[in-house]
This record gives C-alpha cells, sequence and structure tokens, in this order.
C-alpha cells in the first residue's frame, strides 16, 4: 500500500489493488457520503491504473465542482472495472501542483485536471521540481505518469486546440481508451532565475494585462476576456522591444502591441492566435502584433478568432525553439502572462521542452 499524502488539506492513500483508493480527509460538505471512496470495484488484478483526479470545485465560477458530482456515476461505470480512482479537490490556488507532484512520486499512471487552464497548468507545473521531472520514488517503475484533462473550465482553451469540447463523457471516455502522446511544454523564466512551465500559451504586453483584468471577471464567463480586454486598453501604449531567436542576434521589434509564445492555438477564451501551434511540432508559433490601435482590434476581432490574421498588417509568425523579450528603455510594467497565470514583468526567455510529458490524447 502506498501512502499518498502530504499535502496541506489533502490526504489519501493510494492502494495497490485489491485494497481500495479513499479519500482519507473529510471531502468538502457538498460530497455525498458515497462519493468519499470512489475507488470502483474490487478487481484484484495487477493491471489496474491508478488515476488521480484533480478537481478544482471553483472553476468556471464553481460550475466545475456541480458537473464533477453529476459526473462520477458515469465514471464508476466507464472506468471502474478497470482502474483505481482516487479524486482530490483543492482548496485553494497551486495546491493542484503540490497533489501531481505527490501522485507521481507514488507512481501513478495519470494525474487528470479537471477545471479549466489554470488547473491545467498547475498540473502541468506539478511535473516538474527544482527544474527538473518528477520521477516516481519507485526505480522499476514500468510507466511513466501521464497528464489528462476533463475541460471544465470557462475558456478552457487548450482543449480547443484538439477539438475538444467542454463535454466531460467525452473526456471520460479518452482517458478510458488510454491512448498517449507525447507533448512539448514550454519553460520560462524571469530574472529571478525559477523556471515556470506552461502548455497552452505564454503572452506579453496587452494581451497579458487583458488575461489579468480578465481573471476578475470570471463570474460573467467567456465574457470576462472581453471586460478584460476593454480595461487593458486603457492607459495602453506599444511598446519598443528587442526579441533574440534560438540564441541568434537581437532584433529591434518596435511599437509592439502583444506578443504571443504559442505552444497550442488558442486563448482569452477562443482566439486562435497562434494558428500553426500544435504542443507535439517540437517548436512554438511566436506571433507578434505591432502599432495595433484600439480600432484595430475592432475591425479585425473576427480574424484573431478565426485565426485569419496572420495576413493582417503589422502581424507576423514564425516558428521558435527560444525566444528571448526585453523592452528597449525598460519600464518594469510589461505584464506577462502564462496559461492564464500573472508572472510579472519583462525581461523574459521561453524555451520549448520537446515531448517533455505525456498526455491521454
Ligand atoms: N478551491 C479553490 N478555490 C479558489 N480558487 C481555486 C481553487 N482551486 C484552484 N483554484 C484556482 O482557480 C484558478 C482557475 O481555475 P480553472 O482554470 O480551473 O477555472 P477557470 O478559470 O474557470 O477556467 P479557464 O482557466 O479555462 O478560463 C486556478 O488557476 C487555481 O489557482
Amino acid at each position: 500500500m502506498l501512502a499518498f499524502q502530504g499535502i496541506a488539506n489533502v490526504a489519501f492513500v493510494m492502494a495497490k489493488p485489491p485494497s481500495l483508493i479513499r479519500a482519507e480527509q473529510p471531502l468538502p460538505p457538498d460530497l455525498t457520503a458515497a462519493d468519499r471512496s470512489i475507488s470502483l470495484g474490487t478487481a484484484t488484478s495487477s493491471r489496474r491504473r491508478d488515476l488521480v483526479f484533480v478537481v478544482n470545485p471553483r472553476g468556471a465560477n464553481g460550475r466545475t465542482g456541480e458537473q464533477w458530482k453529476r459526473l462520477l456515476p458515469y465514471l464508476r461505470s466507464r472506468l471502474g472495472s478497470e482502474c483505481n480512482i482516487c479524486e482530490s479537490l483543492t482548496s485553494g490556488p497551486c495546491q493542484a501542483i503540490d497533489i501531481t507532484r505527490e501522485a507521481i512520486r507514488e507512481g501513478a499512471h495519470a494525474v487528470v485536471a479537471v477545471g479549466g487552464d489554470g488547473t491545467l497548468h498547475e498540473v502541468v507545473n506539478g511535473f516538474f521540481w527544482g527544474g527538473k521531472p518528477v520521477s516516481s520514488h519507485d526505480p522499476n517503475a514500468s510507466h511513466r505518469t501521464a497528464f489528462g484533462l476533463i475541460p471544465l473550465g470557462t475558456g478552457s482553451d487548450f482543449a480547443r486546440t484538439y477539438g475538444w469540447k467542454n463535454d466531460p463523457h467525452d473526456a471520460i471516455d479518452r482517458i478510458a481508451m488510454g491512448l498517449r502522446s507525447q507533448v512539448d511544454v514550454g519553460v520560462t523564466s524571469g530574472e529571478s532565475g525559477e523556471p515556470h512551465y506552461f502548455i497552452n500559451e505564454a503572452d506579453i504586453h496587452l494581451s497579458a494585462k487583458a488575461g489579468y483584468y480578465a481573471s476578475r471577471y470570471k463570474k460573467f464567463g467567456n465574457l470576462c476576456y472581453v471586460i478584460g480586454a476593454l480595461q487593458a486598453f486603457f492607459g495602453h501604449q506599444n511598446r519598443n522591444f528587442r526579441i533574440k531567436v534560438d540564441g541568434g542576434d537581437w532584433e529591434v521589434c518596435s511599437q509592439v502591441t502583444a506578443l504571443c509564445v504559442g505552444n497550442a492555438k488558442f486563448f482569452g477564451g477562443g482566439m486562435k492566435i497562434a494558428p500553426n501551434a500544435h504542443p507535439s511540432s517540437g517548436n512554438f508559433e511566436v506571433v507578434i502584433l505591432q502599432d495595433f490601435k484600439w480600432y484595430d482590434f475592432i475591425l479585425k476581432l473576427h480574424k484573431l478568432y478565426n485565426g485569419t490574421h496572420l495576413s493582417v498588417k503589422n502581424v507576423s509568425s514564425r516558428s521558435v525553439q527560444s525566444i528571448e523579450v526585453e523592452e528597449i528603455v525598460p519600464s518594469d510594467s510589461i505584464y506577462v502572462q502564462s496559461d492564464g497565470e500573472f508572472l510579472g514583468f519583462l525581461p523574459r526567455k521561453f524555451c520549448i521542452l520537446p515531448g517533455a510529458i505525456e498526455m491521454i490524447c
């Protein structure tokens, strides 16, 4: 039996068959007693997979928690005969990171993010520690832990690249199939040097500021991105950057409105900002918008949503493995975010880690 605990407010036992997996500490009161232990069935086959579901009950303004409860019977029927299932409800930001690390160390087959891009982002960051991948305590483990996703967030932009809808039943069917693929992960470090990982995209300046504000208005659903963008426009100024691509020479990028480093295609609740990006390509697609005025967004917004903006004047795109971005005259006020999380300000370096983790697809 593997003890799987040590995480603030969350402790449970991940037991090898035939034991049950069960939550040992009380789960939030909105779960019924029947749901507190969701190990499904008592099969004794040693081939049972250990799946850890990391649920953000506050995702999508609380809808994630409600949908998760309704989903449990289907989860039981679909996966119960072949998997040991453990649920862990987060009680606050960043907890999903610790839960994921612990699950990997204890040898879970997969850690499934149940929520939006923010929850997925934390799960992905849990695959790393001190700049290195987290590995199982068992040196003879025959499998790598993969991540999975049940997209139940507000924007759920990562899922869009794969054409996955916010239909949790489809997601469970995918997890039941258990197909895996290797995906690239982006890593960025600021002046502190501490690495920070992202799976969907990172972005700089206006779009990052819009995302920062949007996070305050999630109760309005996808409208939060429009409100965030309007708020970000106030006081916005295009700025002169320099960039260094793949270790080459510094290049000047004047009057930058926004710069996006896409590992996947979408951000902002469905904007196809990096239409040529794909998480298995081994490259980022970097898209730079220069000298945009507020009315350009109104005139060209539909192109940003459907991914046809690359042919628009003052929009450029390139495939890169690393990019460094600085302001020519540093102002310490240029926002940077990744997967919707505010990271601070420029300067920044972004690198791709090809095939760094496996995803259930
Ligand atoms: N119990 C909790 N209470 C409050 N916030 C939480 C809790 N658990 C996790 N969080 C935070 O909520 C943030 C947003 O969650 P999540 O991404 O799942 O939903 P969303 O914001 O609605 O969706 P999206 O990011 O796709 O727009 C996460 O980044 C996480 O830090």
